[in-house]
Order: structure tokens, then sequence, then C-alpha cells
């Protein structure tokens, strides 16, 4: 008996009775070569058809195997949560479930039942193995894939004798966006055990890994926004695109600069020479004799390519490379953003909202306070320049901005980092000097250890301009810590920085740790709840993550990739962090001890007598913890 959508299956029929209607059946056919009446549906008998043409033995059909299997796909990933509910949903019966590939090879296969597994190992429905219908015939997956439909094979409806004990019903997973094939799942048991539910329970189920590989997808078109909105913030002068498979954003300035047809060659010409390259620099020549210089990089989420972004400017001859490292400027308000659809304009929109972020999390002694000491110099109407130390990847950056504009809305911030320092531009254009702030402006001036003699030099003009507009413009700098035994050209600029404050590292932020780890997997999965385990925060708040945020971001983006959907769970996060660094891996009353230190240190202003006082310790012993806990006083 087969049943597939349209068709209707009569349960008043004994299943006995319908097996020998459709065996005979099927000798007639491999008699006559044409179906018989008695009840075969049509989607069986053409089926039955193209295995005869195809020669599939209808005895005993053997399936080819190959290696060439990918166990880490999108599809994978993305059936993982769906396989692992159906397990659990169907755990006292005897049924195998299995995932194919769109090219009916079996990719994975969970025994519910011991049993059902061992019967299926005899016929080679194992990983692997093809389970085409022009190699197996009419089967579960393969007809399914042939007939581009959900569909039951029962019994003596299989072509090839040997899998007449079983019943298998598969079901297309279909790729919503692309509306490409992306596999079979498929449930079997023996033929007597089958029941019409199974058709619904496998369909509902594939329902939900197509939804899953949209969240997928989804993910990989927000980092590119993400990325092309970054990139925007920071370059907004600029020329700067978007390119995904199905939508195209330029910002105002490369719509004011490129006419659609230009944007169009720029694109096809930037997607032609990045081929499998992360990054191209190049030079397009428009029709109109323009040269445009084009820098694009390719954006990547969870193995899926998104799409590409891309700087333009155009010169008459090439402009010399910019030093690698971070973009450029960055401006608190996003620009306007043209899309392509209604409904990426709507992603936009959402994400303009999201990137206006609150106030990070700030419970963690270490933070309070030197979030406290930038609020305390920042906060003044006349801002001497500040110094933020610390480890890359600390949130440096993001703390000086955020809290700018939380403590003057109506301001606007640039960021510069060492390589326009060294070619001395602005985000107008013109030169540092020129700088003329429409409204309270900071500058945060990233990464200074960086630079080279001609940067330093232009940084010591812009503090020194600054310092002549004290109310018109403020300036935080940052750097790693110092190491001021090796002469480095930033350092003949420090003199003139008012005030160094100390950002810590994740490390000293424990408290911290779980709300950054929400934001930043709310930032790589938006449309999704995410969750952490007790566990997966545990470890989180325990390793070290010597890279700090992007560290933490990676780890989760690594999780979100094993667990789309659900609970992130300790095993999702990559294998590092579960190994001990034990030199800074700190007991809870280490870390306890560690944090009423640093809270003492806040209270008396890093003053370590009066903080040794305070917790109740002799001066040596503190300065003998500072120095354990590694501590920036
Ligand atoms: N509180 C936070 N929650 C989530 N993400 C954050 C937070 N603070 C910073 N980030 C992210 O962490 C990354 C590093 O932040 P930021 O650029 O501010 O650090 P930095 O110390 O200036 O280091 P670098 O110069 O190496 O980037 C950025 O991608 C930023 O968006």
């Amino acid at each position: 008996m087969c049943s597939e959508s349209q068709e209707v299956v009569d349960l008043t029929d004994d299943p006995a009775n319908r097996f020998l209607r459709t065996a005979a059946a099927r000798a007639d056919f491999l008699e006559n070569g044409k179906p018989g009446a008695a009840g075969v549906p049509d989607v069986v008998a053409a089926s039955w058809e193209r295995s005869q043409s195809a020669g599939v033995s209808a005895h005993r059909a053997v399936p080819s195997y190959t290696e060439d299997i990918d166990a880490s796909s999108r599809l994978v990933r993305s059936a993982r949560p769906v396989l692992d509910q159906l397990g659990a949903d169907i755990a006292d019966m005897a049924l195998v479930i299995a995932l194919t590939d769109h090219r009916a090879r079996l990719i994975q296969r969970i025994d519910v039942s011991s049993g059902m597994g061992r019967l299926l190992d005899r016929v080679e429905f194992a990983p692997g193995f093809t389970y085409a219908e022009d190699t197996v015939g009419t089967n579960g997956v393969g007809t399914a894939i042939e007939s581009g439909q959900a569909i039951s094979v029962v019994g003596a409806e299989h072509y090839s004798e040997h899998l007449q004990q079983f019943a298998c019903t598969g079901a297309p997973v279909v790729d919503p966006i692309t509306g490409r094939l992306e596999g079979i799942l498929d449930v079997s048991t023996v033929a007597q055990s089958w029941s019409p539910l199974m058709h619904t329970l496998v369909k509902s189920a594939a329902n939900d890994i197509a939804r899953n590989l949209l969240l997928d997808r989804s993910q990989a078109q927000q980092a590119l926004f993400d990325t092309y909105l970054r990139t925007d913030a920071r370059s907004s002068r600029r020329a700067v695109f978007g390119f995904g498979e199905s939508v195209t954003m330029a910002n105002a300035a490369a719509q004011k600069l490129f006419s659609p047809n230009e944007q169009l060659a720029i694109r096809d010409h930037i997607t032609f020479m990045i081929g499998r390259r992360s990054h191209v620099s190049d030079t397009v020549v428009l029709s109109s004799g323009q040269h445009v210089n084009v820098h694009g990089t390719r954006i990547v989420a969870g193995g899926v390519a998104a799409g590409i972004v891309a700087i333009a400017e155009c010169t008459e001859q090439e402009l010399p490379p910019k030093r690698a490292g971070k973009p450029g400027f960055a401006e608190e308000i996003l620009p306007n953003v043209a899309t392509a659809t209604e409904h990426t304009q709507s992603i936009v929109t959402d994400m303009r909202s999201r990137s206006r972020r609150t106030t990070s999390p700030d419970r963690s002694p270490a933070w309070k306070r030197a979030r406290e000491q930038l609020a305390d110099a920042i906060g003044r109407p006349q801002v001497s320049p500040v110094l933020l130390t610390g480890e890359e990847g600390t949130g440096r950056f993001t703390l000086a901005v955020e809290l700018f504009h939380a403590l003057h809305p109506q301001a606007r911030s640039i960021s510069i980092d060492p390589s326009d320092l060294a070619h001395g531009i602005d985000p107008e254009g013109g030169t540092l000097g020129d700088i003329e702030p429409t409204s309270f402006t900071l500058i945060v001036a990233r990464n200074i250890n960086e630079l080279d003699t001609v940067g330093a030099a232009n940084l010591a003009r812009l503090l020194h301009d600054a310092a002549l507009r004290t109310r018109a413009i403020a300036v935080v700098a940052t750097t790693t810590e110092l190491d001021l035994e090796q002469p480095e050209p930033f350092h003949n600029v420090l003199s003139q920085f008012d005030t160094a404050i100390g950002v810590p590292p994740l490390r000293l932020r424990t408290e911290d740790l779980p709300a950054i780890a929400i934001r930043l997997a709310s930032e790589l999965a938006p449309t999704r709840h995410v969750r952490l385990s007790r566990a997966a925060e545990r470890t989180i708040c325990t390793y070290a993550w010597p890279e700090n945020i992007p560290q933490l971001r990676s780890a989760l983006a690594h999780a979100l990739k094993t667990r789309p959907v659900g609970e992130i769970q300790e095993v999702d996060l990559p294998r590092y962090c579960h190994t001990r660094d034990t030199e800074r891996r700190l007991s809870p009353v280490e870390i306890a001890e560690r944090d009423a230190i640093i809270e003492a240190l806040r209270v008396h202003h890093g003053n370590r007598s009066a903080a040794a006082e305070h917790v109740g310790m002799s001066r040596s012993s503190i300065y003998r913890k500072i120095k354990f806990y590694k501590l920036t006083t």
C-alpha cells in the first residue's frame, strides 16, 4: 500500500489482503510489463516502470557505497535538534530514523529500536549507502526524490523483493528560500507495523528541518547586514555596498556616486574577482572612463557564504593600499540604507534599532570601576584626553562610545584607526586637522600602540587641536597595556593624555559573562530565542577567554552551528573551553576574594593600603594577591 499526500488509505482493508493484492499486481507487472489494475497507486506504478527501465534487480538490488558524504552540512546541523526530538518522541517504537542528502545517500541513521537497526543493516540501509530509485528500485527515499513528495512505500510496493519486509516513509526536506531539495527524512519499520500516522509525523518533522534551514540562512544574511552596517557606520563618506544572494545594499554615498548600471558593474566585477578568496582589492574602469578602487570582503557565517561587503572609491590613479587593520570611521548614528525588497528593509530597520546598544552588562567590580572612572573623565563639559588600556577585544572602544553617547545624547562619535592616522585622513575626506565638529564630537583613536611615526605625529597634532577646542572635541585613545621599555612611536604622545584607565579582560568579569554571552548569541541568531544551559554558562564563566569578546563570540557561533535552536549545551562549545587552564582558572572562593579586592580598590580609588584594611588583609598580602589575580590597578 502506498500512501502519498493526495491518496486515500483504506484502513478497513486487511493488511494481509493488501499485501497479497499488491504482490500479485507486482508479479503481473514483472511478467507483462504493465502494472496490474488491482489498486496500485499511480506513483508506485510509475516508480516500478522507472526501476525496471533503470535495470534494477527485482530480486535483490545492491546499493552503492560512497565515503563522500558531508556529515557536517547545513542540512545535518539543521536536522539535529529535530531528529533528537523525534527520537525521544518515538523512543519505545520499532523504528529507525534516517537522513539522506539530495542524492539519496544516507548521512545519518538513528536506531530507535536496535532490532530494526539490525534488520536494516542486512539490506545495507546505513550511512554511506545510496537508496536512489535507479539503484535499489521503489523505496521511501529514492521514490520520494523522484516524485518530489512525501511517500510511504509499504511491503510489496518495494520493487526489489528483499526490501518487502519493510515500510519506509520518506519526506523531502526543501530549502524554503532556494526551493532546492536538500535531502530526505525517512522513518522505517517492518511492513506489519506501518501506520498512516507515520506519514504525518515524517512530513511534519521534515518541515521542522526546513524551518531550521531558514533560520540558518537568516543567520548568514544577518551576518551580511551586520558587516555592511558596521562598515557603513565606519566609512559613511565612502561608497559601501553589501552584495547578497537576493539583495544589494548601497549607502547614500554609493547611490550618489554611482548610477544603478555602474553599481551593477561594480557588483559583477567584485563577485568575479573574489572567486574563492576572502578579500580582494582591485580597480574597476566604468563605462564613463572613471577608475574606481574597490576593496571587498567575503562574508561567511555558519559555513554559508552570505555575500560580499565592499568599499568603492573613485580615483584617477590607484590609491596607496591602506594598511590591513580595523576599518576606518564609525559614526554612532547609522545612515540611510537602500535595500532591494520590503522584507530586507524590515530586517535592516530591525537591525538598526538593535545596533543602538544600551549600556553594557556591568556587574563585575573591575568593570564597574573602569566604567565609573571613564564616566567621570568624559562626563564633563570639557573633556581632557583619556587613554583606555587593556587587552585587545575587551570592549574598550565599545565602552567609550556607548558611555559617551549615554552621557551626551546629542553628540556624535568618530573612530580612527592607525591606518587612518598614518594617512592623515578625516571623515569628511580632508585632513585630520580640519575636523569641524558640527556638534560635540568624540574621537576614538583605536589601538594607538600600532601607530607608525607619521601616525603618531598626526595623533599629536590632533590632540593639540582638540586641546584648543575642548568644548567641541573629546579624544579617547585605546591601547594595549604599555611596555615602556621598548620604544614605540606612540610613546611620544602619552604626555598629552591626562587620565589612563585600565579595562579588565573577560576573565576578570565573571559576573558579566552570562549577560555578555546572551547578548552575543542573540546578535548571532537574532531571530531565535537562544538560551544557555547552566553547565554551558558555568563553562563560559570559568574559561579564561585569552582573546576576550571576539573569542567568546566565535565559541558561541560554533555552538550555534551544532545547535541552531534551543538551549546551548556545554558540549556544543568548542573543545578548548573545556580544557583546564590551571594558571587562570579560579575556584569560586578565589573569584569571591578577587572581586572583593577589586571592589575595595574601587572604593578607595586604587589606594592599596586602604583596600587591604578594607578586606582585612595585610599590605603584603594584598600586593601578592593583586599580582596573583593579575589585577590592573
Ligand atoms: N558588552 C558587550 N557585549 C557584547 N559585545 C561586545 C560588548 N563590548 C564589546 N563587544 C564586541 O566585542 C568586540 C570587541 O569590542 P571593541 O572593538 O570595543 O574592543 P576593543 O577592546 O576596542 O578591541 P579591538 O580594538 O581589538 O576591537 C566588538 O565586536 C564589539 O562589538
